[in-house]
């Protein structure tokens, strides 16, 4: 039984990927390499190509016995979104439409699906629960909303299982620096504040402080990397076990400010950090918590490295050592 694992050399796929091959999974990735990295993918057989690659796809499904994919593929810049919605409609709408075509064409019964905290827009109130409203304010949300809806169409009609999960903020690196994030651009605070620590840039940007938060800045859920990955592991065996679909939060249910963040990574790197006072970024909402109670009691899932100093000591020991990011 072999699970593919698509989006497999960027961030979060690359450590699931090593994560599920520690839990004896056997794995196969399909990635075009646009925001990936070959160095991300330990003694893993991939495919290089694209989502809307019909024929690479046949391949793929034909070659190996796939039971489950886990779908991390898309483009997933909220700014970017709103400048070129298209683009977003096109990769993500419509390469998630290609791959699930094939994957009702060979048989396969599951996938589990990367969503966002993006799909509920402005928070009903805090903390976020799965069935609170899903109203997204940008079109990386409604992307991520339209294809979780087609998923839960296509088990109505063939049988498909789904499990979507609906990440907060990525944080951290795999504990023993095997790997870490390497995104270009950057734009998210953890990594661009560690650029600053390991002197690749001059100061960080607090991108608005007047939010009506205790601190004025903005307050946001970070979850470590390695606990998505675990919840990813148990939501192929959740579909294995019960066929039962689902749509999860997974956050940590703790809210950090871009402050507390700062001062957790000055901490942990020892090294001053220039900030200075930014306005608002766009479409920001100023509070951002996720209520996961659902995923722990359905899927069991059970995150290991909930101190925000955890995550940031992770980042901290990859970025020292990588700060190019991969070579390749
Ligand atoms: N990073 C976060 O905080 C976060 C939060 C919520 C949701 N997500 C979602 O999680 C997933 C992974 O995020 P990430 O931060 O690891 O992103 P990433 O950009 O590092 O990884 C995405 C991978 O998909 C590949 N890819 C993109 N389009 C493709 C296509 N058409 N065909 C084949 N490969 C393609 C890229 O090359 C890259 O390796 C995304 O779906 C994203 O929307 C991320
Ligand atoms: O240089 C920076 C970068 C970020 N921030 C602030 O730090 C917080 C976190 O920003 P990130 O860009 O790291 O993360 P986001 O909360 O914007 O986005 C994350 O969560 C979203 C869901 O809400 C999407 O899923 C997205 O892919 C994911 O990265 C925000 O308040 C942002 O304004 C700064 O102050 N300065």
């Amino acid at each position: 039984m072999t699970i593919l694992v698509t989006g497999g050399a960027g961030y979060i796929g690359s450590h699931t990927v090593l994560y599920l091959q520690e839990k004896g999974e056997e794995v196969i990735v399909l990635d075009n390499f646009t925001k990936g990295h070959y160095d991300a993918l330990l003694n893993t057989t991939y495919y290089e190509g694209n989502l809307h690659d019909d024929e690479l796809l046949d391949k793929v499904f034909t070659n190996h016995s796939i039971d489950s994919v886990i779908h991390f593929a898309a483009s997933s810049l909220v700014g970017e979104s709103v400048a070129d919605p298209l683009s977003y409609y096109k990769n993500n709408v419509l390469g998630t439409h290609h791959l699930v075509n094939k994957i009702v064409e060979h048989g396969v019964k599951r996938i589990v699906f990367s969503s966002t905290a993006a799909t509920y827009g402005e928070p009903d109130s805090i903390p976020i629960k799965e069935d609170d409203s899903t109203i997204p304010t940008n079109p990386y949300g409604e992307t991520k909303l339209a294809i979780e809806r087609m998923l839960k169409w296509c088990e109505d009609a063939y049988g498909l299982k789904s499990v979507s999960l609906r990440y907060f903020n990525a944080a951290g690196a795999d504990p023993e620096s095997r790997i870490g994030e390497d995104h270009n651009p950057e734009t998210h605070l953890i990594p661009i504040v560690l650029e600053v620590a390991n002197g690749q840039r001059e100061f960080m940007k607090i991108f608005g402080h007047d939010y009506a938060t205790e601190d004025g800045t903005c307050v946001r859920d970070y979850i470590h990397v390695m606990d998505l990955a675990q919840a990813h592991y148990l939501a192929v065996r959740k579909l294995r076990d019960t066929k039962q679909s689902g749509v999860y939060n997974l956050g940590n249910g703790q809210g950090f400010s871009v402050n507390e963040v700062l001062e957790a990574c000055r901490n942990v790197t020892g090294r001053l950090i220039p900030a200075r006072e930014a306005p608002r970024r766009p479409g920001d909402p100023a509070v951002l918590i996720a209520s996961s109670e659902k995923a722990k009691q359905e899927l069991g899932w059970d995150p290991q490295y909930s101190e925000l100093e955890t995550m940031v000591q992770h980042a901290w020991n990859w970025h020292k050592e990588h700060k190019d990011g991969f070579i390749k």
